[in-house]
């Protein structure tokens, strides 16, 4: 039976203007999750994203990290975020990018060695000098995915981490993705619009209008 990572109970989000980004949401992330989040824009998914990794906070509901450990600790050490728009610091080089996490974390002997693999494996080993300004948008995406794997966390939530890619690189981008995956059992929940990255994962979470319309297959909300 798989441990469970993190709960969310009756997730509502409001924001100003009247506006409902997420309503009354049950879900449940297990430590081998695949789950692919999809639903029309503006259906709830970045907001769910960011409330079950904690940058966010419900405005009704609530949301725990069993498996997780104490909430100061969920970031970066346990779980890596991938945003839709990437947030490489302007002032590092990709490799720097990189391996901030592991700097952050009190193990900087580790940052450049940990970085450079990490960039071979996904091809982009000649950017690792380049600043983020001199990057495609593409680009800064898988590098934003690369920093998530750094830490090795239990979880991944990565935000359309293939939006700005075409569709042979991501491909190659999530197969090496999912190899990472497979040998480090690191759970990952992906909010795409890319059928091709959610036909792989095992789990589909349906948004709508904010709620979690269907998941499938189905399993129980703990
Ligand atoms: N900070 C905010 N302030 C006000 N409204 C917001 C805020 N963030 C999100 N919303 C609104 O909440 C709803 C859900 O947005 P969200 O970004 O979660 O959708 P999404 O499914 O991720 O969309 P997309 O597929 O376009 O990324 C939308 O109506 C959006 O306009």
């Amino acid at each position: 039976m798989s441990d469970t990572l993190v709960v969310g109970k009756h997730l509502g989000r409001d924001f100003q203007r009247g506006v409902v980004a997420l309503r009354d949401v049950n879900c449940r992330i297990a430590s081998d999750a695949r789950i692919a989040v999809v639903g029309p824009s503006g259906s709830g998914k970045t907001t769910l994203l960011h409330i079950l990794g904690g940058l966010d906070k419900p405005t009704s509901g609530t949301v725990e990290w069993p498996g997780l450990g104490p909430f100061e600790e969920l970031r970066p050490r346990h779980i890596g975020l991938v945003f839709q728009t990437p947030s490489l610091f302007p002032a590092l080089t990709v490799a720097q990018n990189v391996g901030l996490p592991l700097v952050l974390a009190g193990d900087p002997a580790s940052a450049g060695a940990a970085a450079a693999a990490l960039l071979d494996l996904f091809g982009l080993g000649e950017l690792r000098d380049k600043l983020p300004e001199e990057l495609s948008g593409g680009q800064s995406q898988r590098i934003a995915m690369a920093r998530a794997l750094v830490m090795r966390p239990k979880l991944i939530l990565a935000d359309e981490p293939t939006g700005q890619l075409d569709s042979i690189t991501a491909q190659f981008f999530f197969d090496t993705v999912m190899e990472q995956l497979e040998g480090t059992g690191i759970a990952l929940v992906v909010a795409t619009h890319d059928e091709a990255v959610a036909a792989r994962m095992a789990t589909r979470w349906t948004m709508d209008h904010g709620r979690l319309v269907s998941e499938w297959p189905r399993q129980d909300a703990a």
